[in-house]
């Protein structure tokens, strides 16, 4: 089974995380998949709108926490390798696209599947979604795109909080928080994505990507604060602390931090 999908028809492109087995959770396979797809969609003429969704109850859990315990017994220094090798592509190639991008999210959003989720310009969630950073729960900090992001769209006070207390948010609460753009009854949400989607994949695509380029033009650079996420991850990658709270969250235990 393919990790993700993508189709092209009527202007639409939807791309699909298909791995609903593992709540989309972000394996390399998945990774791979996904940054293909950006860059064959960014290369396709024939797209003026991009819909990002997700089968299966979860939009995406973040890294595969399972591959991220192989990749740290390997080697710490090396188990970051993927934010350069994926995530950083992955994240500003979405972010770079020059059509408009609408991601329909449902039940968890979190760690990079927040980045994820965030790097659309327009996010719909089903009412009983749910998002968090997820980060340092593992040990690990997101002095990354992600943290300029959120400090961007809620502010540092609550950024500093959301990502410190590793706080679950509500659909409604990051609505509230300026978080996402729309929130729609459970069952009616991915038909509402669906739609905002081939609404702008029929509208002026110029006009559409100018204002993408004066938005981008007014928030700080992403491709620097993904680079001092990468300087900032590895050190972390290599605590005790986040090699504990991985195997932890595998053994379902709670982890407990010695602050090494
Ligand atoms: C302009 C754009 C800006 C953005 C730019 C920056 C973006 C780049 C970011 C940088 C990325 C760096 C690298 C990535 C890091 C991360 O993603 S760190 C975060 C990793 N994820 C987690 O830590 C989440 C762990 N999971 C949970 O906390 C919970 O599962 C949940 C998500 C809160 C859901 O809870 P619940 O509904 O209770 O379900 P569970 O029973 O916990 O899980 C269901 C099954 O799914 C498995 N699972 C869940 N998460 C993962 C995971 N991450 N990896 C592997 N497996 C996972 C879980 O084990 C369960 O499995 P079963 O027991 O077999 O059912």
């Amino acid at each position: 089974m393919d990790s993700a999908t993508l189709t092209v028809a009527d202007g639409l492109a939807v791309l699909t995380l298909n791995r609903p087995q593992a709540a989309n959770a972000l394996d390399v396979a998945l990774k791979t998949a996904l940054l293909d797809a950006v860059r064959s969609i960014a290369a396709d003429d024939a797209v003026r709108a991009v819909l990002i969704r997700a089968e299966g109850r979860n939009f995406c859990v973040g890294q595969d926490l399972g591959e991220h315990a192989d990749a740290l017994s390997r080697s710490p220094e090396r188990a970051m390798d993927t934010v350069a090798e994926h995530y950083n592509p992955l994240i500003s190639g979405i972010a770079a696209l020059e059509v408009p991008v609408v991601a329909a999210v449902q039940g968890a959003c979190v760690g990079a599947g927040l980045g994820l989720a965030l790097a659309a310009d327009v996010v719909v969630a089903a009412e009983s979604a749910s998002f968090a950073t997820a980060f340092t729960a593992i040990g690990l900090a997101s002095d990354s795109g992600l943290t300029r992001t959120l400090v961007d769209a809620i502010g540092a006070v609550r950024t500093r909080a959301f990502i410190l207390l590793g706080t679950t948010i509500s659909a409604a609460q990051a609505l509230d928080w300026g978080l996402i753009a729309q929130v729609a009854a459970d069952d009616e949400a991915a038909a509402t994505a669906e739609a905002v989607a081939r609404r702008l994949a029929a509208g002026p695509t110029a006009a559409f990507a100018a204002v993408k380029s004066l938005v981008a033009a007014s928030l700080p650079p992403l491709d620097e604060a993904l680079e001092r996420e990468r300087a900032g991850a590895i050190p972390l990658a290599a605590t005790a602390d986040h090699t504990g709270a991985v195997e932890a969250f595998l053994a379902k235990r709670r982890p407990a931090f010695t602050g090494r």
